[in-house]
């Protein structure tokens, strides 16, 4: 199954600011799963500044927060990374833990290979069937991505296996270049977000609050001449000391 094109744009803007009630927006929690260097903070940051930032530290799970807006919904948005190798052989049952818990905390799910590594692609299965595995009742979007579309010379994933993989698995599936294309790493992430917010419902975790209006923020000049005011007073008055 592929990914259907988006129309419109994905905007990213703050909340606007109220001095009464308040909508508070959704929560949605994606985590972005893949083995091996296949871009996934990459892909994180592009859709989170447009840039793309080509040299990265291999990371060790990076959580990025946003206030968001999609389609006129407002949503707080999370992001975690996760290392995408095991560096440290002591370290392996922590990374596995760790992914677990993030599978657990997640709501919606990226997971991405490189079309330049075969073993990446090999990865996706078990990586879905974990997630399934973890969330056995619950009907978490899962987007397939294949990463480094520009990278053709390099190939050792078929468009076609990506799609087979994804139709199998009932997920979603788009090749992409977070180099070369923001709009495709968009399309991925607004689809992600407007999925885990359906299963929010369509007042999901909305709730009006009150707010207390914020107060005045003192005015100096006012203050300033009150100030000079009780000098002048002070000097003129008589000192009680005689
Ligand atoms: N040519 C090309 N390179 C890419 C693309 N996306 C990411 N890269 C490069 O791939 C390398 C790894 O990218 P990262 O974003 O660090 O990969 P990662 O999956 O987060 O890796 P870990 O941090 O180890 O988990 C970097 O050198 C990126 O510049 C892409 O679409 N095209």
């Amino acid at each position: 199954m592929r990914l259907p094109s988006m129309s419109g744009h994905f905007l990213l803007s703050p909340i606007p600011e109220s001095s009464s009630d308040v909508l508070l927006p959704k929560d949605v929690k994606l985590a972005v799963l893949g083995a091996g260097r296949v871009g996934k903070s990459a892909m994180i940051v592009r859709f989170l500044t447009k840039r793309f930032i080509g040299d990265y530290e291999p990371n060790t799970g990076k959580l990025y927060s946003r206030l968001v807006s999609v389609e006129g919904d407002q949503l707080s948005l999370q992001i975690q990374d996760t290392p995408g190798e095991m560096q440290v052989p002591d370290s392996l049952t922590q990374v596995v833990e760790a992914l677990s818990k993030c599978v657990q905390w997640a709501e919606g799910f990226l997971l991405v290979y490189s079309i330049t590594d075969y073993e990446s692609y090999q990865s996706i299965r078990p990586l879905y069937q974990h997630i399934r595995k973890v969330h056995p009742d619950s009907k978490a979007p899962v987007v397939i991505v294949g990463n480094k579309g520009d990278l053709l010379h390099a190939r050792q994933v078929q468009t076609d296996d990506g799609i087979q993989l994804a139709d199998e698995l009932g997920s979603l599936f788009l090749e992409i270049s977070t180099s070369e294309n923001y709009e495709d790493v968009c399309d991925v992430f607004q689809h992600l977000c407007k999925e885990v917010s359906k299963l929010h419902g369509p007042g999901g975790e909305r709730r009006r609050v009150s707010i207390m209006p914020r107060p005045r923020s003192p005015n100096m000049q006012d203050l300033k001449r009150r100030f000079k005011q009780a000098l002048s007073y002070k000097a003129k008055a008589p000192s009680a000391l005689g």
